[in-house]
């Protein structure tokens, strides 16, 4: 599953388990873009890395690559399968993709070759429309979805303007944008949300001054974690 993760919510996280039971899949890689096309990335791809490692470390059929991050320029999708079928020679691979980015897949970076290198499964995503035309329905399956309505716009905007993230985001990515104070800046923040209390950029932001009562025990995690947070 490939995306900005900016950061990983939990509509990424159901996605890719559903994805996971439908397909009878072994393994659902999560790939974190380099520079994403045609995208404003708010946040380095480091942290949206880490992020996404603390998001699946409870999951041990979840795992996390690093082949976009690492590699340099804008991250297109066939550089991406490419570099996974390198790694995993015998591997079916399958790329999970929601609703909206679907929708512009005919656009994408040679789409003919796509084909050949995965099989693609979208999925269904609040507000946007999955019988998208066009599309070849040998090379992409439709699957619908619990319906989640949640973007990683409007988590940025939500911590921007200092409202809380919790339930949204798995707890551990919560105290890891407390921690490194990521999204506190004007530009993390949708100009169209409503402001509810606006806050200066040197302002403490209130997803680490949740009242004690509200805030869940540590999260579940494997060592890595721990280290990295
Ligand atoms: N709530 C959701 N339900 C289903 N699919 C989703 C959901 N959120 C994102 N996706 C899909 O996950 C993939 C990665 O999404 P991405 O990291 O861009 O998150 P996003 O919430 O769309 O971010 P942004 O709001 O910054 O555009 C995309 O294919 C996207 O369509
Ligand atoms: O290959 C392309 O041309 C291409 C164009 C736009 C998006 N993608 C991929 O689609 C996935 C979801 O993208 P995004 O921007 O919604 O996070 C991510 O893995 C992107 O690299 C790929």
């Amino acid at each position: 599953m490939g995306g900005t993760f900016d950061p990983i919510h939990h509509g990424h996280l159901v996605a890719a388990s559903e994805v996971s039971t439908q397909f009878d899949l072994d393994e659902v890689i999560f790939v974190p873009t380099g520079q994403p096309y045609m995208k404003n990335t708010v946040t380095s791809g480091e942290h949206r890395y880490l992020m996404t490692v603390i998001a699946t470390a409870s999951n041990p059929m979840f795992t996390v690559s690093r082949v976009d991050i690492d590699r340099e320029g804008v991250t297109y999708t066939i550089d991406t399968l490419r570099d996974i079928r390198s790694e995993r020679p015998d591997a079916d691979l399958f790329f999970i993709t929601g609703a909206d980015a679907v929708a512009q897949i005919l656009d994408w970076k040679d789409v003919q070759q796509l084909w050949d290198l995965a099989h693609f499964v979208a999925v269904s995503r609040p507000g946007h429309d999955l019988s998208v035309s066009g599309l070849p329905e040998s090379e992409v399956s439709l699957l619908e979805v619990p319906a989640l309505a949640i973007s990683s716009t409007d988590c940025r905007s939500r911590v921007g303007r200092g409202s809380p993230v919790w339930y949204l985001v798995p707890d551990g990515v919560v105290q890891y944008i407390s921690k490194h104070h990521l999204y506190r800046g004007p530009a993390s923040r949708d100009e169209t949300a409503p402001v509810e209390e606006p806050v200066s950029v040197d302002q403490p932001v209130s997803v680490a001054d949740e009242p004690a009562s509200a805030e869940p025990a540590a999260p579940v995690g494997s060592d890595r974690v721990s280290e990295i947070q």
